[in-house]
């Protein structure tokens, strides 16, 4: 039986869930496309790509600037040409806009003082989202951090998820997944753990709630009723 008074570990996501990174994703994702020659797309657009990792987010925007499909062999050419140059602007950009989202830090402590343990899951690079947890001042707190290149597959497979199982000896009614997009709650379901949706993150333009998880929060704070009591 799922029971909040069982969680004894809490995977997070971390763009769009901690962190909001679309600004600098943006700016990376724009640089990018102008060294090929494509004119610059929304910031919108971008919030709408982000979720399944640095490479879907550039082929889903090279799809969209020369209006070849996703799998056509040209885009598939071109996104390999292009990804080491997304991988070298989101370097240079990664945390001049980015930001905190509020009650972040605080709930994060209070979680961790209260004897939680806490890991990243994330389908952002791991070079990436260590560098951003270091400089939010949030790497003390994670005693695992999983990158969309961490392990052979990313959300919504549960492959991350069960790897923290294994790792930490717990069974499934002991994790709780909290993130932002239908990936986290789809990643959550398979691998049969509890799943917290956030709203204020990029779920594709989608609403959180029509993925099922066993709460949704509109603040990050408001994750605290169901574990600290
Ligand atoms: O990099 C992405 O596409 C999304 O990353 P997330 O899994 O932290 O939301
Ligand atoms: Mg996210």
């Amino acid at each position: 039986m799922m029971q909040w008074s069982k969680i004894r570990a809490i995977a997070f996501d971390l763009d769009g869930t901690l962190i909001d990174s679309v600004p600098d994703l943006a700016a990376a994702t724009n640089a990018t496309l102008a060294q090929s020659q494509y004119p610059p797309v929304t910031e919108a657009l971008v919030r709408s790509w982000v979720g399944n990792g640095a490479q879907v987010l550039m082929q889903r925007a090279l799809s969209y600037v020369s209006a070849m499909p996703e799998d056509a062999p040209a885009l598939q050419a071109l996104l390999e040409q292009t990804m080491p140059q997304f991988m070298y602007h989101y370097g240079e950009h990664l945390q001049k806009h980015s930001l905190l989202y509020p009650g972040v830090l605080a709930t994060l402590q209070k979680l961790k003082q209260a004897g939680f343990k806490l890991a990243i899951v994330t389908n952002k690079p791991h070079g990436f989202t260590v560098s951003l947890l270091t400089a939010f001042g949030l790497d003390g707190l994670f005693c695992e951090v999983l990158g969309g290149d961490s392990l052979a597959k990313m959300k919504p497979d549960p492959m991350p998820l069960q790897h923290l199982l294994k790792l930490w000896q717990l069974d499934e009614s002991h994790l709780l997944m909290v993130g932002d997009s239908k990936n986290d709650i789809l990643a959550a379901k398979a691998a049969n753990v509890m799943s917290i949706g956030l709203t204020y993150g990029y779920n594709y333009g989608e609403d959180i709630s029509l993925s099922n998880p066993h709460a949704v929060c509109e603040n990050f704070a408001d994750i605290e009723q169901y574990l600290l009591s």
